[in-house]
């Protein structure tokens, strides 16, 4: 059975209007009966002894004031101050439930006995509370003499008073005009009297619902109507009123339009939205640089987490692409206006580099330093590839991916400005095939655009970085050659550019199609000074090409055509010289000045091309050396005087040494010391019986190498001397080093003696500095006696020359044969 209920001891303690706390409020009524009180505040539930009043189904309806037992073996009564606000609940538990039906109804009287006593001990403080804070307010409404409907008609806000049955009984002006009734029609009225069913019960229930937490309450926010029918976000706040006993006399309602905070707030929620599913990153770094957020798509793009980055520097994204200047100059923009904005390439964490468009922007605090650096940056890979794709379609032939005109004249225009910084020359070559259309209309216009396609490839390889290919359409291409430094180099280009049409195009089913084609060539700055002019001028000389008969070709100056028609001429003849027999050796006798004996010959080239007749080797030796095929003629030559050398000797004939004119690339041929020695070995002549000329010019131009080289010849036995003595740069020091024989004198300087004081002056000076050197010095281009004779008198060794003998053929030559 339950024991004697002998009260309860309760102290209240109001710490403020919003925060009431229960000690403890606990009584054993017997080992199975327990009360207990359950705090309770306007804004949260304090929950004595872990008892979770919001768990418990009476709470739902709080205004319960009937103490039943649930079937749980429990009971909540709720504890309320005068003024109805609740204060608390009362806590039954049946701990073992063992009570029988006598037993519980006493306990759930003996709980409302509790709750009587406690709201009346609530009563009580609340007076004392009341009395102690009066003088307060008493001073305070005396110091304003403003009526309260006064004061409350200057309000924008929307004010009101309710009693406790929920008639309204002052209403300001705000409230007539939003509700546009007047006062007299709102005033003794309830609202659902003034409004429709729903909105009235709406508002009643957040009057209860400030009524009951005791404190004033915002009553939600809605959308309604503002003075002037303007629709607008309102929201209202209640507070209920207390008199001095503690009752209830009515509740006070404030509505104010939040229209524009709500805006701002909405604004708010939808940029941290847009902020969050934006497919754009936000970083942002303190002043020092160092990352305090991201935000967005940042890790999408970067593939690093918040937590990854966070506190760290942003050059951990650095591409490594940009140089210390980019950055420089980012810092500078940022920190003096403020902002910096572009394209920049940065790293994932993957290492992947990417593209992104950058906004960076500084933050100030109140005292205009930086606070914060937000970077907001988009993936930008996708869009610079589809530029790249555009570009790609806008600049170039969608055939033969080659450069198109738009692209060729932009690259002209540049080329020209270069050419006109640099003086230097450029050349366009117009390219037409001759009679394609005849392609197209046999085969079809897919064979024909194989054909295009081929033939773009081969002209481009043709060109071999010298120059660029553009395709203009149809079967017409550009060659542009910047930087051109001779003229032949232009004509060598056109032939090599015809050569791509001497391999057959074969089609898919093994059809053989052999083309020709016009081409025209203009120059700058010759032939114009403008894109449009030059490409203008080489498309006539394409034109003049194909008058001629096609497969051909022509310079937009006609001179220029002609000449290089020659050149051309030739360098296809030279390719063919050799195996043609086309080349012959002519010798010239040197002789010794002081006894007037033979002292060698020299082998002389000789080329009778039958179309174009002879053919002087100051002419062709320079082609051939460009064209390549200088090392076979030299080659050619040192077997044939070999062979000549060998030949006198078997006759019993003396010569002396037999000289071969070695050019340049063969002396950068790492085999000609081997070739050298293999033709000795293989004709058999002496290598004392040979001499190698070797110009200064092309000693001069690696001259470690040649010394190494003129050393193992020497060795052998074969004598080398200096050809065009004077007209070169020969380094004293070097010419010291050299392993050389003998210095000719080249004939410029021998001509005008003794006439011309400057040659006869450098003719001495030379014969003196070869005998200092211990060198023997021969003079070429010996013409007249006086020149003999000077030369003589001067200690001039040897001598060559007209004045004794013309190259002749060997046969031509008994009388300089000992
Ligand atoms: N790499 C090679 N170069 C060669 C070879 N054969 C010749 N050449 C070089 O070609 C240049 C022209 O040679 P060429 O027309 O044979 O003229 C030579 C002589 O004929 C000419 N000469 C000789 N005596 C006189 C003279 O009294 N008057 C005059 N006007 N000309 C004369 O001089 C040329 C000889 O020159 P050089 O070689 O410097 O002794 C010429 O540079 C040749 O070297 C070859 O096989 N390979």
């Amino acid at each position: 059975m339950i024991g004697r209920f002998s009260g309860v001891g309760v102290a209240l303690l109001m710490v403020d209007q919003n925060e009431l706390f229960v000690p403890d409020i606990s009584v054993n009524l017997s080992d199975e009966v327990l009360i207990k009180a359950v705090a309770c505040c306007a804004e949260k539930h304090l929950c004595r002894d872990s008892v979770q009043v919001s768990h418990y189904p009476h709470y739902a309806n709080s205004q319960a004031t009937d103490a039943k037992l649930t079937q749980d073996g429990y009971c909540l009564l709720p504890i309320n101050w005068p003024s109805q606000a609740l204060f608390g609940y009362l806590y039954l538990d049946v701990v073992a439930c063992v009570l029988d039906e006598d037993g519980v109804t006493d306990a759930l009287h003996l709980l409302a006995l509790c709750q009587a006593s406690i709201e009346r001990d609530l009563s009580a403080i609340y007076r004392q509370y009341r009395l102690e804070n009066r003088s307060n307010d008493i001073s305070v409404s005396q110091s304003r003499d403003i009526s309260l409907q006064l004061f409350i008609d200057s309000l924008k806000e929307h004010v009101w008073i309710k009693d406790p049955s929920g008639r309204y009984i002052v209403v300001n002006k705000s409230v007539e005009a939003a509700w546009s009734r007047p006062k007299a029609e709102i005033i003794n009225h309830t609202d659902e009297e003034l409004f429709d069913s729903k909105l009235a019960k709406e508002f009643i229930q957040s009057d209860q619902e400030s009524i009951i937490r005791g404190v004033q309450v915002t009553a939600g926010e809605c959308e309604g109507l503002d003075i002037d029918d303007v629709s607008s976000w309102l929201e209202t706040t209640k507070v209920p009123v207390i008199s001095d006993d503690g009752e209830l006399t009515g509740i006070i309602g404030i509505t104010r339009n939040i229209s524009s905070h709500k805006a701002a707030q909405e604004q708010l929620e939808m940029a941290a939205n847009v902020f969050e599913n934006s497919v754009e990153g936000v970083l942002i770094t303190d002043a020092k640089g160092d990352i305090v957020e991201v935000h967005g798509a940042f890790t999408d793009i970067t593939g690093y987490s918040r937590e990854e980055v966070l506190g760290k520097n942003p050059r951990i994204f650095s591409s490594g692409r940009h140089n210390k200047a980019f950055f420089r100059s980012l810092w500078q923009s940022l920190l003096s206006t403020g902002k910096w904005y572009g394209e920049i390439w940065n790293r994932r964490k993957s290492g992947a580099i990417f593209p992104e468009q950058l906004t960076i922007s500084s933050m100030y605090d109140d005292e205009d330093q930086v606070r914060y650096f937000v970077a907001v940056f988009a993936d930008i890979s996708a869009q610079k590839q589809s530029e790249e794709e555009l570009e790609r379609l806008v600049y170039h032939d969608p055939l033969t991916q080659l450069p198109n005109r738009m692209t060729l004249s932009a690259q002209l225009a540049q080329e020209l400005h270069h050419a006109q910084r640099e003086q230097t020359e450029l050349a366009l070559i117009f390219i037409d095939v001759d009679l394609f259309k005849h392609i197209n209309d046999s085969y079809g216009h897919v064979a024909g655009d194989t054909i295009l396609v081929d033939l773009a490839k081969r002209l481009s390889k043709q060109l071999k970085g010298q120059g660029s290919l553009a395709r203009l359409g149809s079967d017409e291409f550009v060659a542009l050659l910047p930087h051109i430094e001779s003229r032949d180099r232009v004509s060598l280009m056109v032939s090599l550019l015809r050569e791509v049409f001497k391999a057959p195009f074969v089609l898919d089913d093994d059809v053989i199609v052999r083309l020709t084609a016009s081409m025209g060539v203009a120059l700058y700055p010759g032939d114009g000074d403008s894109a449009d002019t030059l490409l203008r001028n080489a498309d006539a000389a394409m034109h003049r090409a194909k008058l001629n008969g096609r497969n051909n070709y022509a310079f937009y100056t006609q001179s220029l055509t002609l000449e290089s028609v020659e050149h051309l001429k030739l360098q296809s003849a030279l390719h063919s010289a050799i195996t043609n027999n086309a080349f012959h050796l002519v010798y010239q006798p040197k002789l010794d000045f002081s006894t007037g004996e033979t002292v060698g010959f020299e082998a002389l080239l000789r080329w009778v091309d039958p179309l174009m007749g002879n053919i002087s080797p100051a002419i062709f030796i320079p082609v051939a050396e460009k064209i390549g095929v200088i090392c076979n003629i030299g080659l050619w030559v040192l077997n044939s005087a070999a062979r000549q050398g060998i030949e006198w000797l078997k006759q019993g004939k003396h010569f002396g040494r037999i000289s071969v004119n070695v050019a340049g690339p063969q002396l950068q041929d790492a085999g000609f010391f081997d070739e050298v020695k293999t033709v000795l070995e293989q004709t058999g002549l002496p290598p004392e019986c040979l001499e190698l000329e070797v110009t200064e010019s092309c000693m001069m131009s690696d001259p470690k190498a040649v010394i190494k080289l003129l050393k193992k010849l020497g060795d052998l036995g074969v004598e080398l001397s200096v050809d065009d003595f004077g007209t070169g740069y020969s380094s004293l020091n070097y010419l010291k080093r050299l392993p050389i024989d003998k210095l000719k004198i080249d004939q410029s300087f021998v001509r005008d003696i003794p006439h011309n004081a400057n040659n006869t002056a450098i003719s001495k000076a030379i014969i003196a500095l070869g005998h200092a050197l211990n060198l023997t010095v021969i003079a070429e281009g010996v013409e007249t006696l006086e020149q003999a004779e000077f030369l003589r008198q001067s200690g001039c060794d040897e001598a060559q020359g007209y004045l004794y003998s013309k190259p002749l053929l060997p046969s031509e030559l008994n009388k300089f044969l000992g």
